[in-house]
């Protein structure tokens, strides 16, 4: 456990240079002050853990009114904050006042030097077990969410997959820095997980941070977190995803989308393993894992200057590519076969087979929408048969444009973009519809509309 910081305020200067010198070895660092105007400046920024705060500052005045006051406005400035108040004039209904308003503990002067460091040693113990509860509390409530999703195994047969699987258990257990990269719906969240689940850290927490669904204003507190009043909107502090992650897997899914502005952040956070949140001059340490994925072209986005290339660097410590669902035949009849069985068992039907036509229907077409398409392809099939074989007519594909009667006329992301916008001519822009009739995600869709200008 760090000394932590400590600040003193007394308007005795003798009291001041007696304390400093007692206190020094307990501490990182002890900081005395003799006028409290000083204190909101000095602790906004986070830089102390402790205060121990004298109750009466203007002579003649002893009433410990001012101390009441300063201790209210620490609990405003620094909720985190823990206080120790110092009096000379201590009697239990002040003291007890005190408590009641929130101060970790009270001492009289004239002061036990052992009693007081303990006090204070203790107090500083109590403020870093609370904190320890807090993230116990967040990475459980993570837990539990993660344990709610429902969990797909990776199915494999084509030698591309069976390729990376291999590749995937080789780096898993080194804290090398991956990057997966592949087009939308083709298992790159899967390989994310299966990296995280066969590492050292699989018992600690994968925090996934959906980078495409985040708005731009408020990336920054996402990541590093803030301290409660650094902007208009912060009212409590809040830990960033980065923090959460400590100990386990960060998993930055579309990487593709961090603001040019917060790269430089997000790269020395990773080259000095600690993160600084909004409205805070103190580094906080962290130990990740780091995982990225995107379906964006980086080299491309550091050609046109809107990705750094010292951050590429920095991710691409691995380079995991997942080739398209039509390249892998192998796979479609696989992973058809294996969301049969889960879509029967999930709406208790009784069909438990794809006919040879239906098989060669699915393995003939081009899943722009790869699995994830196939996914819902085959989830349509089960809901809408009634018969214990799927056939062709039970497998509804997209509907291809024709613009010109030839289906292929055009390069893959032409074909995708004119795609795109017919459904979103026929859905009249309702994009959870369009993204439904696309089977893709509607943020996906949102990024292909951004990509395509549409
Ligand atoms: N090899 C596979 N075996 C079984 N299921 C798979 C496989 N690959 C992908 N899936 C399933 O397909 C769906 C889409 O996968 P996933 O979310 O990992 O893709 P993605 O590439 O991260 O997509 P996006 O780019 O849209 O975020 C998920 O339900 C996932 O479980």
């Amino acid at each position: 456990m760090t000394k932590g910081k400590l600040l003193i305020v007394d308007d005795n200067k003798s009291i001041l240079s007696a304390l400093e010198i007692l206190l020094q070895d307990d501490f990182e660092e002890v900081k005395a002050i003799a006028s409290p105007n000083q204190l909101p400046s000095l602790i906004e920024n986070g830089a102390y853990d402790l205060v121990l705060l004298d109750m009466n500052f203007s002579a003649g005045v002893n009433t410990g009114n001012e101390g009441l006051y300063w201790l209210s406005r620490i609990q405003e400035l620094r909720p985190d904050m823990e206080v120790v108040l110092f009096t000379a004039y201590g009697d239990v209904e002040l003291a007890v006042k005190a408590l009641k308003k929130g101060a970790s503990d009270f001492v009289l002067k004239p002061w036990d030097n052992e009693k007081l460091r303990t006090t204070l040693r203790n107090v500083y113990k109590l403020q870093q077990s609370k904190k320890e509860i807090k993230q116990l509390k967040r990475r459980e409530s993570a837990l539990k969410s993660e344990m709610s999703k429902e969990k797909h195994f990776i199915i494999a047969r084509s030698p591309q997959m069976l390729k990376i699987l291999n590749l995937v258990r080789r780096v898993a257990r080194t804290d090398a820095n991956v990057l997966i990269t592949g087009d939308n719906g083709t298992g790159k969240e899967l390989i994310a997980r299966e990296l995280h689940r066969h590492s050292k850290r699989a018992e600690e927490i994968i925090v996934n941070v959906d980078m495409g669904a985040i708005s731009e204003t408020l990336f920054e507190s996402e990541l590093f977190g803030h301290k409660k009043g650094s902007f208009t909107d912060a009212r409590e502090d809040r830990t960033g995803k980065i923090e959460n992650a400590t100990g386990g897997t960060l998993f930055l899914d579309e990487i593709g989308n961090l603001p040019v502005h917060l790269q430089p952040k997000l790269l020395a956070a990773l080259q000095n393993r600690t993160v600084t949140p909004i409205g805070s001059n103190k580094p906080v340490p962290v130990d990740i894992r780091l995982v990225c994925a995107t379906n964006q072209n980086l080299e491309e986005m550091v050609a046109d200057g809107t990705f750094r290339e010292d951050l590429l660097y920095r991710i691409n410590t691995i380079h995991i590519e997942i080739p398209p669902l039509r390249e892998r035949k192998e796979d479609v009849v696989a992973i058809a076969e294996y969301f049969l069985k889960i879509y029967c068992n999930k709406y208790r039907k009784g069909c438990y087979k794809i006919s040879d036509a239906g098989l060669s229907k699915l393995a003939s077409y081009q899943w722009p929408g790869n699995v994830r398409e196939l996914q819902h392809t085959i989830e349509k099939a089960v809901i809408l048969s009634d018969k214990n074989e799927l056939t062709p007519d039970d497998f509804f594909f997209k509907p291809v444009m024709h613009s010109t009667g030839d289906v292929f006329d055009g390069t893959i992301e032409e074909m995708e973009q004119k795609m795109i916008s017919k459904v979103l001519q026929k859905s009249s822009s309702n994009l959870s519809a369009a993204a439904d009739q696309l089977g893709i995600t509607r943020q996906t869709l949102y990024n292909k509309m951004k990509k395509y200008n549409l």
